[in-house]
């Protein structure tokens, strides 16, 4: 078997070979827009092939942003368009794609990557851990109503205004309040320029049928958006609602859930620690569904990340980590003052011990440390090391990932 990096002309032997991959006849040319593959950058991919020069085996990256706690926007490759043809299946041909690409990434200085996992046994070995998480809310209509702000002292915010587009219409503002919103939420990744021109991914990206509703605040400013559809049905389904603050995604939720003719309402991709189900009247109004992992990530360089992220506590914490893939083991020395972390080698007594996949999964905020000590999967050398790691991670806000890719 052999791997190389894939061009502009092998755009529709990697488009067979992924869907061949999938069991799924591709449902255009390999060149038209408006499918998800069509924002692929080819330079970016690779390709698996047998002896005989047949392609078997896929992997690419979208050069996406990713937003980390503390607002520090870097770069992360989003791994995506991974396949190998059932006849090739459980021959190291992934694992092969995974080496290659780590080294392509490493090489060019990369200290992230990203994914969405199609089954979530695939990817822990290659040292991805579940990052953020994500919920579907089902709301019945006539259970919806909402409680009223009661914090005592606080004012209302004044009433914003909504409008209502058809998604063709406003794509811009979609694509502008998207930007916004994404470089201040944990976890959330950029929708490339190429994406909107291509049309690529889910709604509101991709040219199926929706209507947005856009929210402005009291001065008129557009501070949100709702896409979403009831196609004829009894029940309207949100694709998203992105916000830049709380009250225009209540305001947002709220028109959503009051819409004449429908019973229902279902809001895809909730936040985990979104504040709805406190708003509510009846808290359970709001049935939570589809309760799952969304974004995995992936170190490739310790130090680089951990001093990427803002930090929330001042502390000190020496980490051992172990990456089985890599065939790497490692210690350092993690110290946090006044937000900024320091992150050396040291050969000081250890206060855990974990897997980089499991790092992985406390790097975003989004994964309690005592719950992947508990779990059994980090072990911890001291009595409060625990507890020290607990308050080192924490974040201001859960990461929460939108994107679909
Ligand atoms: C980010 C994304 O693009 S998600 C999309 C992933 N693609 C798909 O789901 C399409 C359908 N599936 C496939 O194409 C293939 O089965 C792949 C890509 C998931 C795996 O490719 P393979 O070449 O078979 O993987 P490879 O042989 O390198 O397997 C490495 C190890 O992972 C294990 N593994 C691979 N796939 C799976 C799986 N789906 N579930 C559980 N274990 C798996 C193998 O058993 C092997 O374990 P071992 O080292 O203990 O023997």
């Amino acid at each position: 078997m052999h791997i190389r990096s894939a061009t502009e002309e092998d755009r529709e032997v990697f488009s067979h070979t992924l869907h061949a991959a999938f069991g799924r006849y591709p449902e255009s040319p390999a060149d038209g827009d408006g499918y998800w593959w069509s924002a692929l950058q080819m330079e970016r991919s690779l390709i698996a092939y047998t002896a005989d020069g047949r392609p078997v085996g896929t992997s690419g990256t979208h050069a996406f942003e990713l937003t980390l706690p503390g607002e520090a926007i870097v770069p992360a490759a989003g791994v995506t368009a991974v396949g190998v043809v059932p006849t090739h299946r459980r021959q190291g041909v992934l694992t092969a794609l995974t080496r290659h690409q780590f080294a392509q990434l490493r090489s060019q200085g990369q200290f992230l990557a990203v994914l969405l996992a199609s089954e979530a046994p695939i990817y822990g070995r290659f040292g991805f851990g579940p990052a953020t998480y994500t919920t579907k809310l089902t709301l019945q209509r006539h259970r919806s109503a909402l409680a009223g702000r009661r914090a005592p002292g606080a004012s209302a915010p004044q009433a914003g205004s909504l409008e209502v587009r058809l998604k063709d219409d406003c794509a811009d503002l979609v694509e502008g309040l998207y930007d916004q919103y994404r470089r201040k939420q944990p976890g959330a990744l950029s929708r490339p320029r190429l994406w909107w021109e291509k049309r690529a991914g889910q709604a509101p990206m991709s040219p199926d049928p929706r209507y947005i509703a856009l929210h402005r605040n009291a001065d008129g400013a557009l501070d949100g958006y709702a896409c979403y559809n009831a196609n004829g049905s009894e029940t309207l389904t949100v694709d998203e609602i992105v916000a830049l603050n709380d009250s225009a995604f209540t305001a947002l939720a709220q028109y959503a859930c009051n819409h004449d003719l429908t019973t229902t309402t279902v809001l895809e991709h909730v936040a985990p620690g979104s504040p709805l189900r406190w708003q509510l009247k009846d808290f359970r109004g709001g049935e939570v569904g589809y309760d799952t992992d969304w974004l995995w990530v992936r170190i490739l360089d310790v130090p680089r990340a951990l001093t990427a992220r803002g930090w929330f506590a001042d502390g000190e914490l020496v980490l051992d980590v172990v990456d089985p893939f890599l065939d790497e083991q490692n210690r350092y020395l993690l110290s946090v003052q006044d937000g900024k972390a320091q992150c050396r080698p040291t050969d000081r007594e250890p206060d855990l011990s974990l897997d980089i996949r499991d790092l992985g999964s406390l790097y975003l905020g989004g994964t309690s440390p005592t719950t992947l000590i508990r779990a059994g999967h980090i072990h911890t050398h001291n009595a409060d090391g625990a507890g020290r790691a607990e308050a080192l991670f924490r974040t201001d806000r859960l990461p929460h990932c939108l994107h679909w890719f």
